[in-house]
């Protein structure tokens, strides 16, 4: 692969050609390479053949080269670190749009303190001559002065209620832009479920508050996986991790933190599980995807049944998140080896 770089004599035309032309090398790259085209694969390997992210061009050439297959996730993973950091610069704006929403508040407190200062002054002054006078024309323009400042000072004050208003509506939406932010780039686009990084921050804010060792941890798999793809295609291979991932959802408890951490590989924190509650769980949802039946739409085929395997280990007090995934991932491990389709408690 290597970067086509722009001509800079080109004209429109040329441009909307050459991007013609990149969409379907990328659709084409897409289809080889057994992959659904899904926004995020789609923006990948446009980048790709754009040329522009060398990074991800060396990662994907290295892949190749090394004749591994191009896979879901790992395409996944380098959206995350190479494209994600888009919405790194959207978060930055939201930064700048934060300093520039307390400077607006800033200057307006400081008219207001100045406008306040300014009515004090005249008050005193105006004060000190009622007493000094018992001419009621005097008296009149005393209180005359006294009345502009007084209605300059709540002028004053209606600016400063607005903009605070003003600030609070701004404040309000710049945090639920992002709060948006925080789960989108937590948050795994084909399941809806946690993705990698939302498994480290939210299992390890779990494990934190468990202080008596009472989680459990469940390691997931679906069997034989790649021969769902190769026989059905990746489109299929990706309704199969939703449905799998709906399962999941659905039959774990309030509380449980369900994650996909890899392509067809699901992780579930149960925070007060106990190891015979956590099989129950893992038996229910083992057998619960045994029995789905699903019918693929355009042409009404049935995909023969598919099943999963999993590992289960119960939380020592020693355990931190990594070795307690590392002893459920070994169960799962004596699962599959055992003959799969099976749930495998680590001792
Ligand atoms: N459709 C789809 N496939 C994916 C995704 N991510 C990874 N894969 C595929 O998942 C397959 C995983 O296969 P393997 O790791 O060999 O495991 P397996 O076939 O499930 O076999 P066992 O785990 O040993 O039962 C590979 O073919 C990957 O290309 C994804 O997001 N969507």
């Amino acid at each position: 692969m290597t970067t086509s770089d722009m001509d800079s004599s080109a004209t429109p035309m040329d441009a909307a050609v050459r991007e013609d032309d990149v969409a379907f090398r990328v659709i084409d790259f897409l289809f080889v390479h057994r992959l659904s085209t899904t926004p995020v694969h789609y923006a990948v390997v446009h980048a790709y053949f754009d040329g522009k992210h060398q990074e991800i061009c060396a990662a994907i050439d290295g892949l190749l080269a090394a004749g591994k297959p191009l896979d879901a996730f790992f395409v996944g993973e380098l959206y995350e670190e190479y494209l994600a950091a888009e919405a790194i610069r959207r978060f930055r704006g939201v930064g700048s749009d934060v300093e520039r929403l307390l400077e607006g508040l800033m200057d307006s407190l400081r008219t207001a303190d100045q406008g306040s200062s300014e009515y004090q002054a005249s008050l005193r002054e105006n004060i000190g001559k009622v007493g000094q006078s018992s001419d009621a024309l005097h008296l009149k323009q005393v209180a005359q002065s006294l009345l502009e400042s007084a209605i300059k000072a709540s002028e004053t004050n209606d600016v400063l209620k607005k903009s605070l208003e003003t600030a609070d509506q701004e404040a309000r939406q710049l945090r639920s832009e992002l709060e948006k932010h925080r789960r989108e780039t937590m948050t795994d686009p084909l399941t809806g479920l946690l993705n990698r990084r939302g498994m480290e921050v939210e299992m390890s804010r779990v494990l934190g508050e468990d202080v008596e060792g009472k989680a459990t941890m469940m390691v997931l798999d679906i069997d034989h996986f790649k021969r769902i793809n190769d026989t059905y295609g990746h489109a299929v291979g990706d309704v199969v991790i939703r449905k799998v991932a709906q399962t999941v959802k659905r039959l774990i408890p309030a509380g449980a933190v369900p994650v996909r951490y890899g392509g067809e590989e699901f992780a579930v924190l149960l925070p007060r599980s106990s190891a015979d509650e956590a099989r129950g769980i893992a038996e229910t949802i083992r057998d619960t995807v045994e029995k789905l039946r699903l019918i693929r739409r355009h042409d009404k085929m049935a995909i023969s049944q598919f099943t999963i395997s999993i590992g289960i280990a119960k939380r020592s007090l020693r355990d931190d998140m990594e070795t307690l995934f590392q002893r459920a991932d070994k169960a799962l491990y004596e699962a599959k080896s055992g003959g799969r389709n099976r749930v495998m408690l680590a001792v």
